[in-house]
């Protein structure tokens, strides 16, 4: 008998344009959302966004609460659970990068409410997706939670965004060549659920961003549309598989590992680009895909090298060799790679000296 069933869970609304910032009220309307929201937000989006997104609220007579978060932690998303029950909102609002998003996503499905996703950088492909990634200690978990009753993303304010931040979220697309291959490869090896819908979804979103890289400049609005759109299709695969398999494998335990030995080096996108440079050689030698994966980076102007990213050598060596402890997740890397292979490979693709 056949009994397999699944839930895919997407956004109702999607809402992406220019100035469409000035839209959240509608939406909260069409979804019919009643009460007090809270703001989850960071510093700079604050002013960007949550503080012109609350005056809106203000000037119809709702007064949101606000909490503004420096860092994606558990202790982060205890505080927002805190704060919404002491302010007795109904709904919450992410508004900022990826961390004020997941900390928005986590809280919410704690308090088993609806939240809206509001980015303020095309810079991961969180925006849409039904994950929060957190580090705790030694490992990173990627929690299941609730995706956004809905996205509101305006072209405007992430075209004004810091370059850095798109092309973050360019190399966060990018890796998922690297990421499908590691799912493939942990299927085929420990028979891990698969999905070739979410696969192929991903895949395919990685090769309209790489084919249309020309088109992705700095302060081009249009450029932030065409990110933001891969974004949230990036999304949307990770809301298939029910699991971040499609966008994270080795490059992203990887860039996991480098948080914490290097602490805010460098964005997210960036060291999971870099990453897949690595582990796609790993997957498929000196003759594979890794320097299409390198050209397309720095193509858009985003990181290749360690050097690139602000972080020394020996640390990138010992990210490599330790970041398969970081969570139970079979990738290319198996049960963890010495020393000589780690440095030959980052050697052989440049990232190192
Ligand atoms: N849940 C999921 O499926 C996913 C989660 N992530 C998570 O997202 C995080 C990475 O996201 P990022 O956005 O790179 O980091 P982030 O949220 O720390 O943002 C990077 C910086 O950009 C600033 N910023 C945001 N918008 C700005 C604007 N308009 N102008 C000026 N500064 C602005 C932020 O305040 C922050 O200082 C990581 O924690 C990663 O694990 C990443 C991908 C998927
Ligand atoms: O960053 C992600 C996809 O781009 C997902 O993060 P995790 O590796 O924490 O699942
Ligand atoms: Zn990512």
């Amino acid at each position: 008998m056949f009994e397999k069933s699944t839930w895919i869970r997407l956004p109702r609304n999607v809402v992406v344009g220019h100035g469409v910032r000035d839209e959240v009220l509608d939406v909260i309307d069409d979804l019919h959302l009643q009460g007090r929201p809270l703001f989850v937000t960071s510093p700079t989006p604050r002013e960007v966004a949550a503080d012109p997104i609350a005056a809106d609220f203000e000037a119809a007579g709702i007064e949101p609460a606000i909490v503004t978060i420096e860092k994606a932690t558990f202790e982060a998303v205890e505080q927002v659970i805190e704060v919404a029950e002491a302010e007795d909102v109904s709904y919450l609002v992410g508004i900022g990068g990826g961390k004020a998003i997941d900390i928005a996503k986590l809280a919410s499905h704690h308090l088993e409410m609806g939240f809206l996703s509001v980015p303020t950088a095309a810079s991961h492909d969180g925006i849409v997706s039904n994950r929060g990634s957190v580090p705790d200690g030694d490992s990173r978990h990627s929690v299941a939670a609730e995706p956004p009753l809905a996205v509101v993303a305006d072209t405007g304010i992430l075209a004004e965004a810091p370059w850095e931040l798109t092309t973050a979220g360019c190399a966060d697309i990018i890796s998922n060549y690297t990421a499908v291959m590691d799912w493939r490869l942990a299927q085929r090896l420990k028979d891990v659920e698969y999905s070739e819908y979410a696969a192929a979804l991903s895949e395919m979103t990685a090769e309209i961003l790489v084919d249309n890289a020309d088109l992705i400049r700095p302060g081009l609005e249009e450029s932030a549309w065409i990110v933001t759109k891969a974004l949230m299709s990036s999304g949307v695969a990770m809301s298939i598989a029910g699991s971040s398999r499609p966008a994270s494998g080795a490059e992203h335990l990887f860039s996991h590992q480098l948080d914490r030995l290097a602490p805010e080096a460098a964005l997210h996108g960036h060291q999971v680009g870099v990453g897949s440079i690595l582990t796609a050689y790993l997957h498929q030698g000196e003759d594979g895909i890794w320097w299409d994966i390198r050209d397309a980076l720095s193509s858009i102007d985003a990181p290749t090298t360690a050097d690139d990213l602000g972080i020394d050598d020996e640390t990138v060596i010992e990210a490599l060799t330790t970041c398969h402890e970081i969570r139970d997740r079979y990738t290319i890397l198996g049960d963890g790679m010495n020393e000589r292979a780690a440095r030959d490979v980052a050697t052989k693709t440049g990232v190192i000296e």
